[in-house]
């Protein structure tokens, strides 16, 4: 069975574990209680093929054992690289990120990643107080050689599935030779995740 790791990142608070989440479990969930960095699990069919999915959901702030974003990246086998349309720094740190990406992918000659990096504008549904601008989000996806997608996780479910699904397809066509890497430390299952989702309080929208 193939088994596809994807990692979701960008900076505190543009939503990463609300796609995850939505992904996971077609809710939108507002207060989401995370202390760790985790990854979460899935079995999918896709063309055909059983994978064991992967999802790797960074935590922002200092936790022990916290893994780099070097690590991060050289884990990985595809990127959900976010940033939040209502927050321009968090734009500056997803073009941080991806070039980073790019970097590392280049200096250790790995294969080829244009289709294994996506660019995500997460909160589109607070377009109202948008600071960037979707075609700067287009404008960097290109110059980057990747992906672009804006959308809300608050509001469109179909569109944050199809998006996790493109990548796990991308990321299965070229992942049979790929060597098993170091994996950020932390797991969670469906009941984790069902935990933190009810569990605790944390932040508000
Ligand atoms: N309006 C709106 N709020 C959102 C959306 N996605 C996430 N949020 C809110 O943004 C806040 C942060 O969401 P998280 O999913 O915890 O963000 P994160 O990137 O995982 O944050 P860290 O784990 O701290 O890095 C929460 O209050 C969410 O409810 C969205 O599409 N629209």
């Amino acid at each position: 069975m193939n088994e596809i790791k994807i990692a979701v990142l960008g900076s505190e608070g543009v939503g990463k574990s609300a796609l995850i989440v939505r992904f996971l479990t077609k809710r939108f969930i507002g207060e989401y209680a995370s202390s760790s960095e985790c990854i979460y699990r899935k079995r999918l069919s896709v063309d055909g093929k059983q994978i064991n999915l992967q999802l790797y959901d960074p935590c922002s702030q200092a936790c022990e054992g916290k893994s780099t974003v070097n690590e991060q990246i050289h884990w990985a086998d595809g990127f959900i690289v976010v940033y939040d349309i209502s927050d321009r720094s968090s734009f500056l740190t997803a073009k941080a990120i991806v070039h980073l990406i790019r970097e590392l992918h280049l200096r250790t000659a790995k294969r080829n990643v244009d289709s294994l990096i996506f660019l995500v504008g997460n909160k589109q549904d607070l377009c109202h107080v948008r600071e960037v601008r979707r075609e700067e989000g287009q404008c960097l996806a290109a110059e980057s050689r990747c992906q672009f997608y804006e959308l809300s996780a608050a509001e469109h479910h179909q569109e944050v599935a199809l998006i996790f699904f493109k990548m796990v397809q991308n990321a299965s066509l070229g992942s049979k030779a790929k060597e098993r890497r170091r994996r950020p430390s932390g797991s969670k299952s469906m009941a984790k995740l069902i935990n933190n989702v009810f569990g605790k309080r944390r932040k508000s929208v």
